[in-house]
C-alpha cells in the first residue's frame, strides 16, 4: 500500500475559520490507493510549507498539497514545491489542467506541479473540494505506476 501525507495549505483553514473539506476528500478519494499517514494544515508561509514537505518526503511515497496553487499574493505552493524537488513531471499537471478545462475555463490559472523528491511524488491540487475532486480523479489511475518507477521498478513500462 502507498503510504501518504495530505497538506492542505490555507490561511482561513489554518486559523480554523473555514473548515476544511479538502483534505479530507482526498484521504477519501485515496481509499483503495493508499494510506493517508499524515494529515496537517498550514498558512500560505513559504517556510513552513518548505520544512513541512521536506519532513513528509522522508516518510512518505506520495504527498498531495491542496490550495496555494493560484494567483493571489499569498499563494505560493508551486514555488515551494519547485523550490525542493528534485525533478519535474510536467505531464501530471498538464493533464489536470487539460482535462479541467473541460469543467472550468479557470483550470487555466491553476499553477500546481508535481514532482519527485527523493522517492517521494509530490502533486499539488488546487484548493476548493469541486477542484480536488475533478484534478485528482483524472491522475488517480497513474499514480501507483509512478511510485513504482520513482522507487526504481525494473520492468518494461510500455504497453504490449
Ligand atoms: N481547504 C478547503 N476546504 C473547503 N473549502 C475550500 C478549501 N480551500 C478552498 N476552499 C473553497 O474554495 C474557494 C476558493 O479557494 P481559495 O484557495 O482561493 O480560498 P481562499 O479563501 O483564498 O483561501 P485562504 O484560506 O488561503 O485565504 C474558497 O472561497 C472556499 O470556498
Ligand atoms: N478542475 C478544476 N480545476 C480548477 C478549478 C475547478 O473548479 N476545477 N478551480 C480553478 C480556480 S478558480 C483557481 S483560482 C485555481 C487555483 O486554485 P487555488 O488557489 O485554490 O489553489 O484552480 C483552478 N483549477
Amino acid at each position: 500500500m502507498i503510504n501518504v501525507a495530505v497538506l492542505t495549505l490555507s490561511d482561513k483553514g489554518s486559523k480554523g475559520q473555514r473548515q476544511d473539506k479538502s483534505g479530507p476528500l482526498i484521504s477519501e478519494m485515496l481509499k483503495g490507493v493508499g494510506e493517508v499517514k499524515y494529515y496537517d494544515i498550514l498558512p500560505d508561509e513559504r517556510d513552513l510549507i518548505k520544512n513541512k514537505l521536506l519532513e513528509y518526503a522522508d516518510k512518505v511515497d506520495l504527498i498531495l498539497t491542496t490550495g496555494g496553487t493560484g494567483l493571489s499574493p499569498r499563494d505560493v505552493t508551486p514555488d515551494v514545491t519547485l523550490e525542493i524537488i528534485d525533478r519535474e513531471i510536467p505531464g501530471i499537471a498538464e493533464t489536470m489542467r487539460m482535462e479541467g478545462l473541460k469543467k472550468t475555463r479557470r483550470s487555466m490559472l491553476s499553477r500546481a506541479v508535481a514532482g519527485v523528491k527523493g522517492q517521494c511524488l509530490i502533486i499539488n491540487l488546487p484548493g476548493s473540494p469541486t477542484a480536488v475532486k475533478e484534478n485528482l480523479e483524472v491522475i488517480l489511475d497513474v499514480i501507483a505506476h509512478a511510485i513504482e518507477k520513482i522507487k526504481g521498478d525494473p520492468t518494461e513500462c510500455a504497453r504490449q
